[in-house]
């Protein structure tokens, strides 16, 4: 299937799992993500909350990483080029919700790309090669072009990973692995 088709139904299917389904789904995605072997990794990318598209909880991922003494980085996006950039997420730093309610830092300290080590990736479906397709804007291709070629990719999902994205382009960036729930369909 074609990236148009696949966008709408996952993001339908997305919309449909309830809120009692998602907290099951998360704590299988949590499991995965605390038994990575951090030991080389020290700056991690993370995704804040758009909880209107019903998007795992990645509260839990950051006081985990947090409390292992990780430094956390999150984005501000830019809708006029579909860019991002990147921003240090301190104890005491400011979010606030932009027009399309994603959660994003206020007056935080910038960040380079090559800074990070690990980035998890949302995603509404992947495939088995780990090609991902997000809201189709183009964010994270764009995104991690400019992260280090060692960068780590993980990509989190509730649904497992459909055998064949049809129409990828050179722009998509495949990733690395991609975490979701076990026994899911
Ligand atoms: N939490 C989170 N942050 C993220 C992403 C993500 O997938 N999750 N993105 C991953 O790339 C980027 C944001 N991508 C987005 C793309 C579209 C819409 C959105 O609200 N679309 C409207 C139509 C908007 C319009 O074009 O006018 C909609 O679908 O109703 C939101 C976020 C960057 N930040
Ligand atoms: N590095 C890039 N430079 C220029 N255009 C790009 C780049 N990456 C992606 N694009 C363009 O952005 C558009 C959206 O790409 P795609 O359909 O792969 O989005 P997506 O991966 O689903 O979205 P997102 O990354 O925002 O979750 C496409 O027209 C694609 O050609």
């Amino acid at each position: 299937m074609k990236k148009a088709e696949l966008r709408k139904i996952y993001k339908q299917k997305r919309q449909n799992l309830s809120s009692d389904e998602i907290r099951q789904l998360q704590e299988s995605i949590y499991n995965q993500i605390y038994d990575l072997d951090i030991t080389n990794i020290n700056t991690i990318h993370i995704f804040l909350t758009l909880e209107k598209f019903q998007e795992i909880d990645t509260k839990p991922i950051i006081d985990y990483f947090r409390n292992q003494n990780k430094k956390i980085v999150v984005s501000k996006s830019n809708f006029t080029n579909n860019t991002l950039t990147h921003f240090y997420l301190e104890k005491d730093t400011q979010i606030e919700l932009n027009k399309y309610g994603i959660p994003e830092p206020k007056n935080a300290k910038p960040v380079s790309e090559t800074a990070l080590d690990l980035v998890f990736v949302p995603l509404l479906i992947s495939d088995i090669q780990n090609y991902r397709i997000g809201y189709g804007k183009g964010f994270y291709d764009r995104f991690l072009t400019n992260c280090r070629k060692d960068v780590k990719k993980i990509g989190l999902n509730f649904f497992k990973p459909i055998s064949k994205i049809e129409d990828l382009n050179a722009f998509d960036i495949a990733l690395d692995q991609v975490f979701y729930p076990k026994e899911s369909n």
